[in-house]
């Protein structure tokens, strides 16, 4: 079975985006290429890492007026990645448009709340609620727009699963159990967010950091 584990190349070092790619590639899914990588190599990075073979989900969060999301994305077209992320907070006409400008083949999903946002951080920039309601209210905005998913914590994600069962839900900000967490704040463990109804992981610095990242993607696919 394919592994639902997409890992996170932020790099902007493009050989050892390879490196890292080749020696990991039997444990996931895809790779997940983001700003990091994109503002470095472009589109003619993202062709050469897609020449590997696995999946691509191309990590832009785009976030701006329906027009100008919507011919971002249809420059991105000839790369065809197989995930492409925009923000929900754009909106329903962005989140339609953005769809609407990608290829078929394309699964556009939208963020809802960062992962590396906690209550008071959503406080702090003026949005009333908890967290699981404002990953719930962003979510049903998604699904009215027609878009194929979102990105949402695991924390959300059984909520989310129970309300949209065909959504692609896509859950960071996942760490093995006692790993150290970084800048991420909602967090839960691989196996949590696959039981709760995650449709694929995206899984970074646990793998692309760890001293032997072929063992630490192995040792996380196995607790799947
Ligand atoms: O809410 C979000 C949306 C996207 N990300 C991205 O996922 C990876 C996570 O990397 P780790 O090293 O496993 O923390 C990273 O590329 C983010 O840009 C996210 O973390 N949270």
């Amino acid at each position: 079975m394919t592994s639902r584990i997409y890992v996170a190349i932020d790099t902007p070092d493009l050989a050892r985006a390879k490196a890292l790619a080749q020696r990991v590639r039997t444990h996931v899914g895809g790779l997940k290429l983001g700003l990091e990588f994109f503002c470095a190599h472009g589109q003619a990075g993202v062709r050469e890492m897609a020449a590997l073979g696995l999946p691509i989900f191309l990590d832009l969060k785009l976030h701006d007026i329906p027009n100008t999301v919507a011919k971002a994305v249809q420059a991105l077209g000839p790369v065809e990645p197989a995930i492409l992320t925009v923000h929900a907070s754009g909106g329903r006409a962005m989140l339609e448009d953005a769809k609407a400008a990608a290829p078929l083949g394309t699964k556009v999903v939208a963020v809802t709340m960062l992962t590396s946002l906690d209550a008071l951080d959503l406080t702090a920039t003026g949005v009333t609620g908890t967290p699981h309601d404002h990953v719930l209210r962003l979510a049903d905005l998604a699904a009215e727009a027609g878009v194929d998913g979102i990105v949402c914590s695991g924390e959300e994600v059984g909520a989310v699963h129970k309300r949209w069962p065909k959504g692609f839900l896509v859950v960071p900000g996942v760490r093995p159990a006692g790993g150290g967490v970084g800048d991420q704040k909602r967090v839960v463990t691989p196996r949590a967010a696959m039981d709760a109804g995650a449709s694929i992981l995206v899984i970074g610095r646990p793998i692309t950091q760890a001293e032997d990242p072929d063992a630490a993607a192995r040792a996380i696919a196995a607790t799947l």
